[in-house]
């Protein structure tokens, strides 16, 4: 649907983005990611067209209709929900039923139907992002691009938002979601492109990323220290009062630190086998945790 090849861009003398290449294919969900400052936001809107001075190549590979949910939301507050609606919706050129047939299934696709007479100024945070999401929604484009569209909300409105972008993947939109809660990335995208410095470190699909730079490890707590030899099937952190383990032979640690604790007679709290997880790559790549 998308590619970008070789994107750069400058504020000034400052280099934000540096070689950007990568590949959208129609009907699946992108996660960008990376921490604040990284270059999301220009990169996405690069893609929506808003910033226009790049070098490189931008190519849609059909007629796209993009929907751009802005990271800032960008609503008028002073009138209502619906009126909102109506605005955006003739600026991409509906009018009359049809107009109207879509500012509704928007307000029951947002969950805020029953407010829609209600001035924006009295909206949470979480309504006034659906409802930001909504105006960008309207005119059924096929990519729907999301900078950050959680930030500040509360739990409620977040898993509205993921229910939203479930529904907006089964009904074949590609999406592309920037975000730097690498949680909500595992739970929503197939892929994701780590953005640091205004580079790529790292794309692909979930599981390759994880299969390719995740390594196991084991987490054990207990009332022994950790027999010495451990180091021997990798480095060693303390963690939770415990220790992790990072191995590629995780089964075989876990069977030597049991047999160590057989042999003590000692108690084992916890020995457990831990799932890599994105976050932890995302790290090791960047030396950079995603939190604020
Ligand atoms: N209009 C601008 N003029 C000058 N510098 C800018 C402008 N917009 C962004 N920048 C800088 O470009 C860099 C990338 O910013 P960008 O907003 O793309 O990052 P981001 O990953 O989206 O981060 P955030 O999550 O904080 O928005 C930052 O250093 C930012 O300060």
């Amino acid at each position: 649907m998308l590619t970008l090849n070789g994107i750069y861009k400058n504020y000034g003398k400052k280099t934000v983005l540096s070689n950007i290449s990568l590949q959208v294919s129609k009907g699946i969900c992108l996660g960008l990611v990376g921490p604040n400052g990284a270059g999301k936001s220009t990169l996405i809107k690069i893609i929506a067209s808003i910033i226009q001075d790049y070098r490189g190549e931008l190519r849609f590979s059909d007629s796209v209709r993009i929907g751009y949910v802005p990271q800032d939301i960008s609503l008028e507050e002073t009138v209502s929900a619906k009126d909102n609606l109506q605005f955006f919706g003739r600026l991409y050129g509906l009018s009359g039923k049809a107009l109207k047939e879509r500012i509704s299934e928007v307000l029951k696709e947002i969950g805020l139907e029953k407010r829609e007479k209600d001035k924006v100024q009295t909206f949470s945070g979480g309504m006034k992002r659906r409802l930001n999401i909504g105006c960008a929604i309207l005119h059924e484009p096929d990519l729907i691009i999301m900078d950050e569209p959680t930030v500040g909300i509360d739990p409620q409105s977040r898993q509205h938002i993921f229910q939203m972008v479930d529904r907006f993947r089964e009904a074949g939109k590609t999406i592309i979601y920037a975000s730097h809660y690498m949680e909500e990335i595992e739970r929503l995208c197939d892929e994701a492109a780590f953005i640091d410095h205004g580079k790529i470190v790292e794309n692909g699909t979930i599981q390759q990323i994880l299969q390719k730079h995740a390594v196991p490890s084991i987490f054990v707590k207990g009332g022994n220290a950790l027999p010495d030899k451990i180091n021997e099937f990798g480095s060693v952190a303390a963690k939770n009062g415990g220790y992790i383990v990072q191995t590629n032979r995780p089964l075989d640690a876990m069977e030597f630190v049991l047999q160590f604790y057989k042999e003590k007679n000692d108690q084992l709290e916890r020995l457990e086998l831990v799932q890599p997880i994105l976050e932890d790559v995302f790290f090791s790549l960047t030396g950079k945790e995603l939190r604020d």
